[in-house]
């Protein structure tokens, strides 16, 4: 971990510098900066918060937010003094308590921040208190809040509004209210958002109210603070489904109807694998394309890229994956991040389990081996320098949580649970205990030892099972590197298709290839993905020339498709193949979208390839203000560029 072991420190009083000191690595390795989370200042383990009022003021002028946090905590140990909370450049103005008798201001002071997890915020109680206590806090974001993007309406569909929207996970709900940013704490929010009256705003709540200019929003079901979420755009709506509409710039609002239209029978689905939806309402967003990821699953309002738009509906998986986490993350939450894999390896699960009672089984199984190529991939590029990221459970004390994610808690996750639920017997016996673990744990936080316990205590009942039980090396699994230590036995019907397409392109000459029965043969557009990610898998491929890959481009009608996940396979085999010719059509694919599961593959590759790192870097330092903080933040990593360091 040692590129990502450094952590400066600076420490800040009252707004002004006054130390910068860059912390040796030594100095920090075992840092955890709170008992229960290594990510977040909090002292959660003393008090809580329960429920937040927010008043906010979306400035477009001042790319800012301004406003009131009202934070309602409970306190879990007497004579308390002092409070810490996160903050990231958070200008604040005012601290005071709140009581029936009125506001008393209290003393605060922010300093240690550490690059990539923020600053700490102590506030100062003046009486030793107990019970209940209210802290109201003024204040106001910095234009760079790395939980926020404002694009210019040049920047929109429509070219006329502004837009401004947020990504909070992992812990940069910090940037935008002052809080313990971490998912160990939930709770309740309402919300006040005064906004320019041409725009819509929405959060990660219902809708109570709203007059021109001045949107409210509760959220009765307590969350962590990494689902936070507002916008604020030109948005229109359209109903898909009885609890849900799908929001987007008028331009796209069809397309994403259509490409969307399974959402009802996903949450159907859902409910027969989870048991009851609590959350209300299930609408989706369609974000501008600088959103860096597939969907995230902020409550009543998934947002999702506009990636998913392919056509024909083939990615809209993503959107089964996001009503899963409404169990599986939202209810049932990762206590830590060092533990993502109880909210991303669950929510695959369910996600494959939604496919296989929609598609059949071996769409959910080719749905899974799918995973694993992605997998193999992220572990040979992506981690190659970092293989204590391949872990299931990682540790967080030495790195933030952006430098840490990647395709290993979801996919690594998912196996893992697919093999126990082979091992215990089938989804007969396993669904009834995994539908039992989300009850038991909703609106709770959990750590791998939560469901461990449980996952033994309800197979334990029966004696039979304690032989099969005994066979779980959950140490491998856990802590093991690398792909799983078992790979289940997937009914490969699907695959083989993929596999035999691969071949076919990997091993022979142009000639051979067109001569292929196997050329004759549809594939459906997730064989296709799946296909690509093969032959990208490949160490050698046979003539890998401009010829064959316009032969392959032809034959399989890639060079037109608008499917995403086919074109940034398609781009990577050109930097494969090294064609300096192709260099426009994949700076058009990487400009076109900041998702990340995309862009930073590629610019890795080109990183890789001396004639085009220049022109990649070139093209980043012209983009990178469109993209969010978290985005430019680690493909300048990827890019090998100084500052990222
Ligand atoms: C083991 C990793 C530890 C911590 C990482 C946790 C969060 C990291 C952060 O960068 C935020 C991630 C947010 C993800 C949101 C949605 C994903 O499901 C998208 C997956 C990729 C994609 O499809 O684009
Ligand atoms: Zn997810």
């Amino acid at each position: 971990m040692s590129k990502l072991a450094q952590r400066s420190i600076s420490l800040l009083f009252a707004g002004s510098i006054v130390v910068l000191l860059l912390a040796s690595k030594s100095s920090i390795t075992t840092m955890r900066l709170s008992p229960l989370d290594p990510s977040s200042y909090s002292n959660a383990h003393e008090l809580i918060i329960r429920h937040v009022d927010l008043d906010w003021t979306v400035n477009f002028d001042k790319s800012t937010i301004s406003g009131t946090a009202t934070l309602h905590f409970k306190l879990l140990k007497s004579e308390l003094q002092e409070i810490f909370l996160d903050v990231s450049d958070i200008t604040i103005s005012s601290v005071a308590v709140k009581t029936s008798a009125g506001e008393a201001p209290v003393d605060w002071d922010v300093g240690g921040t550490v690059d990539n997890i923020g600053t700490k915020l102590t506030i100062y109680l003046p009486t030793k208190t107990s019970g209940e206590l209210t802290l109201v806090i003024a204040y106001e974001t910095s234009p760079k809040a790395s939980a926020l993007q404002w694009l210019t309406p040049e920047q929109t569909f429509g070219k006329k509004h502004p837009y401004l929207f947020s990504q909070c996970q992992a812990i940069h709900a910090r940037s935008i209210l002052p809080c313990q940013d971490t998912p160990a704490v939930k709770f309740t929010y309402n919300a006040t958002l005064r906004h320019p009256t041409e725009v819509t705003g929405l959060m990660s709540a219902i809708k109570v109210d709203s007059e021109p200019g001045v949107s409210k929003f509760q959220q009765k079901t307590p969350i962590p603070s990494y689902l936070l979420a507002i916008v604020v755009g030109a948005l229109v709506s359209k109903p898909i489904g009885p609890i849900s509409s799908v929001w987007a710039e008028q331009e796209q609002i069809d397309e994403a109807a259509e490409e969307f239209s399974q959402t009802a029978d996903f949450i159907a689905k859902a409910e027969e694998i989870c048991g009851p939806y609590v959350w209300e309402r299930y609408d989706l967003l369609v974000m501008p394309p600088s959103f860096p990821f597939g969907g995230m699953e902020n409550p009543c309002l998934t947002f999702v890229t506009p990636t998913l738009l392919a056509g024909d509906k083939s990615l809209a998986t993503v959107v089964a994956h996001e009503i899963a986490h409404s169990w599986t993350g939202n209810l049932v939450t990762n206590k830590n991040f060092e533990h993502f894999w109880l909210n991303e390896g669950f929510t695959v699960f369910v996600e494959g389990k939604i496919v296989g009672r929609l598609a059949g089984n071996a769409s959910r199984d080719f749905h899974a081996l799918h995973g694993l190529s992605e997998l193999s991939d992220c572990i040979k590029t992506q981690l190659a320098d970092t293989p204590e990221l391949t872990k299931l459970v990682v540790d967080l004390s030495e790195c933030g949580p952006d430098d840490a994610f990647s395709t290993v808690p979801y996919i690594k996750g998912s196996t893992f649970l697919r093999y126990l639920e082979d091992l215990l017997g089938g989804p007969e016996k396993f669904e009834p205990f995994f539908r039992a673990y989300l009850n038991r744990f909703k609106y709770q936080s959990v750590l791998t030892n939560d469901f461990k316990q449980m996952l033994y205590d309800w197979f334990r009942e029966d004696p039979k099972n304690e032989v099969l039980l005994e066979r779980i090396n959950w140490d491998t699994w856990l802590f093991g590197e690398g792909m799983p230590p078992v790979i289940p036995n997937y009914d490969r019907s699907m695959l083989e298709a993929c596999l035999a397409h691969a071949a076919l392109w990997a091993e022979n000459d142009l000639e051979t290839i067109k001569a292929s029965p196997l050329l004759k043969q549809t594939l459906v557009s997730v064989q296709m993905i799946e296909f690509l990610a093969q032959l990208l898998e490949k160490k050698t491929i046979v003539d890998l020339s401009a010829e064959k890959l316009a032969l392959l481009a032809d034959t399989y009608g890639l060079s037109s498709t608008k499917n995403a996940e086919l074109r940034f396979r398609l781009v990577r085999l050109y930097i494969r193949a090294r064609l300096m010719d192709k260099m426009d059509e994949i700076l058009a694919f990487l400009n076109s979208n900041f998702r990340m599961k995309f862009v930073r593959p590629i610019y890795k590759e080109l990183a890789g390839w001396p004639t085009a790192k220049p022109i990649a870097v070139d093209n980043y330092n012209r983009v990178k203000d469109q993209m969010m903080t978290v985005c430019a933040y680690t493909v300048a990593k990827d890019l090998g560029l100084s500052d990222a360091e």
